[in-house]
């Protein structure tokens, strides 16, 4: 309903003025009811005067009243008066106007309402910045206003709320000239309950969709009278809850993402709703059976029936393949509707429940209880011991920090080195980076994960021993890099302290794995444990992230868990149609699993984000790149994706080209926050940045049509160059802002992440907890180490996999010459038929005998390793000169050289 009331600021002098956006009661407008209001101001007097914004009604006895639309701040001396007619609804004459405002409720729609008071004086001439149209004035004076000063949407709108009493503006109103006008007519009767269908002849209804775009003329008026009014921040909830009634389009955003910007600066809450959510509403259910069928069994994802159905949705909509329709003809439902063998109560159940989904390892998957606070009953072994590693997390780090915690000269830890790898590294690696404002700065946080010397030389030169910290992060404690990095700081330690007994004051351990730790030489008070039912990329959350919890302090660590914690909830209670996790899946499976879409691209508009994409290429990539099911039947449908990304601007300038105009759809997340910890420049930086985050979204859906291009180039253009610069569109992207990079916010995006990761896990009926992909690697890697001491026991690979690299670490020239000659006799395996038949390693300096050679071949070829059986394709992989060169390397390391 619409009430009136008063601003009870009646006699202040200035304007007053309200606005806002309705759903229209028809009852009190006793007409169709259009749902529009205008932003405007209605003046009544000179500069005393108030006014009240007014209602764009239109109907077959509603009349309208308009007002002004001002797009910029300018002075006013004009004395028209506004002649309110609203039909039943017409409170408004001069003198209610000045002590009117409104407050709207639709009656359970989202409700806008605001009063403003604009203090300046609006002055109409052509110099003047204005942009106005001014109503009830006479029209040719209006239509000269209007021309010079506002768009053509904004004049045809005002147009419409300009007609006589009992006239439908849609009667009157000329197709041709005022198209948007209609529409937004239209559109707004279309929203508005019981409203009578609009005269066919005179517009296309289909038409109207496009009609919400009018929505920016709303959104550009309301700060600027809200900047009139000398509080910007007025104008914040209502632009909120525009936006949240007329869902957003990526076309809005970028339009409004100017004022969003501003607006944001000044708000407490972002003025734009973060996710933009497909409205879907009907229930979905299942049967327990199939819940436990899709969670435990491991069923071919095709053998359901709505995986049929979506099959039929795919190949009867190919032939009109624009995504953004697809969507908005409720695609997302069917899609939704077709999983629904998922359930509700959801997917998560099972997890929750502390199931053993992870069926190969016989392991549940409790990272959730993890970060629980009470609110999940779950039973576990282990489960009642989380506190008290996070008691003595808090304790120690709060120790670290505080400087009570001294090494073995009694100085203070300035500097912490986290040695892990994969999951032991990577979180812990993308959260610090993430949340570095909220660090201590004079501690600093380094890593070493891999096992290339270089990592571990290069962070110890920046290493103070008496002052440094070395945190050993392994799940297992077995993992050859880790153990071996840990081995080599230790080594490096002690060449210092001398004694071993100063190694509890600077070495701790994170693991599950308590014999190795104390194996090791790590005191077991100095052991932060955790338990097999957390997967090393899940571990950020228990005592993997110690090192976290040193950088920014406990509690913010605990507001990390405690966001988690808010995205399990929302993940487990509710429902599917409006799971963020579950519908990021859903939307993932279906552009994965039915366009062939290869890969999905994180992009993280925000630097501190800069190491998201490779946090999940571990997450999603060893969760869900399995090609059989949890029962063991080869998958004969696409599963994880591959995922990949960059923060930022950069990939714009990088790899976009391909994402824009290249042959393979890449499904994109495009991240931002709405504010910058770092608003250098009068946050101009970040204005730039999140324009860009607009933009790319829209271009990739919009793209831009031949027809555009033409028109842009001008007849003279070739049409090379025409095809050239069309964008097709059509690629699909999901876009996701917070209000700001906080621990809790980054704790809910990792959490929502993980999430999508373990439904598409189910619906694909795969594993996503074991990792039994990265094994036989481990292994071979542990064979060929223990020939690369000795040539002679180099046997049993097969060529095609072989790549030797001779590693110029060693310092004693002997070993490099055995190490370079056991390389070689890999690389004799090589034959013809291997399908990777090109070794690709750089040549270093092996011997002094072979140094000059070498060095020749540094500057000519990349160092291919033909063999005796490979030799006859060496003249067309290599110059003349470089095949004979190989032939005097092989021939120096003792084996048959080159034909
Ligand atoms: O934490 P540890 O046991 O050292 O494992 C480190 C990493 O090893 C890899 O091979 C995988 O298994 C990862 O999932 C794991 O995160």
């Amino acid at each position: 309903m619409i009430r009136f009331g008063s601003d009870g600021r009646r006699g202040e002098g200035g304007l007053t003025s309200s606005l806002g956006v309705v759903g229209a009661d028809r009852r009190l407008l006793g007409c169709h009811g259009v749902g529009i209001i205008v932003p405007c101001y209605a003046p009544v007097g000179e500069t005393t005067a108030n006014s009240s914004a007014a209602l764009v009604a239109s109907g077959r006895r509603g009349g309208c009243c308009g007002g002004v639309w001002c797009r910029s701040k300018g002075t006013f001396t004009d004395k028209s008066v506004v002649r309110p007619r609203m039909g039943a609804a017409s409170v408004w004459g001069p003198s209610q106007v000045t002590r009117s405002c409104y407050s709207i409720d639709g009656g359970g729609v989202p409700v806008i309402s605001m009063t403003i008071r604009v203090h300046a004086t609006l002055n109409i001439t052509p110099s003047s910045e204005l942009d106005l149209v001014l109503l009830g004035t006479p029209k040719a004076l209006r239509h000269q206003l209007s021309r010079p000063f506002a768009p053509k949407d904004v004049r045809e709108v005002v147009l419409a709320s300009l007609l006589l009493d009992g006239q439908d503006p849609l009667a009157v109103l000329d197709i041709q000239a005022n198209t948007l006008g209609i529409l937004y007519i239209v559109s707004a009767r279309m929203h508005t309950t019981g409203a009578l269908n609009p005269p066919p002849q005179r517009f296309v209804p289909e038409q109207a969709r496009f009609a919400p775009d009018r929505v920016t003329l709303l959104a550009k008026g309301l700060p600027l009278l809200a900047e009139a009014a000398g509080s910007l921040k007025l104008a914040v909830q209502s632009l909120f809850d525009l936006l949240s009634r007329y869902s957003p389009s990526l076309s809005h955003l970028t339009t409004i993402h100017p004022i969003f910007l501003k607006l944001n600066e000044v708000g407490k809450r972002p003025a734009v709703p973060t996710i933009d959510l497909v409205e879907i509403s009907p229930s979905l259910r299942i049967s327990p059976r199939d819940i436990l069928d899709m969670t435990m069994s491991g069923k071919l994802a095709t053998e359901y029936s709505s995986w049929k159905k979506l099959q039929q949705i795919y190949d009867a909509e190919l032939p009109r393949l624009i995504l953004k329709e697809l969507f908005s003809q409720d695609l997302l439902l069917q899609i939704l509707q077709g999983i629904s063998d998922l359930g509700h109560p959801p997917i998560p159940g099972f997890m929750f429940a502390g199931e053993r989904i992870n069926t190969s390892e016989d392991r549940a998957v409790l990272h959730v209880a993890l970060r629980n606070f009470d609110d999940f009953k779950i039973q576990e072994n282990g489960v009642e011991e989380v506190a008290s590693v996070l008691a003595h997390m808090k304790e120690f780090s709060e120790a670290i920090r505080s400087g009570s915690w001294k090494g073995y000269t009694g100085k203070t830890i300035n500097t912490i080195v986290n040695i892990g790898i994969g999951g032991s590294d990577l979180g812990p690696v993308m959260v610090t980076e993430a949340l570095k404002p909220y660090a201590k700065r004079d501690l600093t946080a380094l890593f070493v994960s891999n096992i290339d010397g270089t990592h571990l030389a290069e962070t110890l030169r920046e290493c103070d021993p008496e002052r440094t910290l070395f945190i050993i992060a392994s799940k297992t404690f077995t993992t050859q890099e880790t153990i071996t990095n840990a081995e080599s700081a230790r080594a490096w330690f002690l060449s210092f302290a001398k004694d071993k007994a100063h190694v509890a004051k600077h070495f701790v351990a994170l693991s599950t794995n308590t014999r190795a730790v104390t194996a090791f030489g790590v005191d077991e008070a100095n052991m932060f444990q955790f338990w097999d039912w957390v997967g090393g990329r899940y571990s950020l959350w228990s005592a993997i992230g110690l090192s976290i919890a040193l950088y920014i302090g406990y509690d913010n660590f605990e507001s990390l868990l405690k966001g988690a914690h808010g995205m399990d909830k929302h993940f487990k209670e509710t429902p599917l149609e409006s799971n963020l996790p579950v519908l990021l899946a859903v939307v993932g499976v279906w552009y994965n699993d039915f366009y062939g879409a290869q890969t999905h691209a994180l992009l993280p508009y925000d630097q501190y984000l800069h190491k998201f994409a490779d946090y999940f290429q571990q997450g999603d990539m060893e969760s869900n790149g399995k090609f059989v099911t949890k029962s063991g039947e080869r998958v004969d449908y696409q599963t994880g994706p591959i995922i990949w990304g960059a923060a930022g601007t950069n990939g714009q300038h990088s790899f976009y080209q391909l994402v824009h105009q290249g042959t393979k759809l890449i499904p994109a997340d495009f991240l931002a926050p709405a504010t910058s910890h770092n608003p250098i420049a009068d946050s101009k930086h970040h204005r730039i940045l999140l324009s860009n985050f607009f933009a790319q979204p829209e271009a990739l859906a919009f793209g831009k049509t031949e027809e555009e291009v033409r028109k842009e180039l001008g007849s003279g253009a070739s049409e090379a160059l025409v095809k050239s610069k069309v964008f097709e569109g059509n690629r699909p992207s999901n876009s996701i802002m917070f209000p700001l990079l906080t621990p809790r916010t980054l704790g809910a995006l990792i959490a929502l992440y993980e999430h999508k990761i373990f439904t598409q896990g189910v619906i694909w009926g795969i594993n996503s907890f074991d990792q039994m992909g990265v094994e036989l690697g481990k292994v071979l890697t542990k064979n060929i180490l223990s020939q690369l001491g000795k040539p002679s026991d180099v046997t049993g690979h097969d060529s095609s996999c072989c790549r030797p690299r001779v590693l110029p670490l060693l310092s004693e020239e002997q070993e490099r010459v055995n190490l370079f000659k056991a390389a070689i006799g890999v690389a004799r395996l090589f034959d013809l038929n291997s399908r990777y038949p090109i070794v690709t390693t750089h040549m270093h300096p092996y011997t002094s005998s072979l140094q000059q050679q070498t060095r020749s071949q540094q500057h000519g070829c990349r160092g291919a390793l033909p063999t005796p059986a490979f030799s006859h394709l060496v003249p067309r992989l290599f110059p003349p000169h470089h095949s004979s060169l190989l032939s005097s390397l092989l021939a120096a390391s003792g084996k048959p050289g080159v034909a």
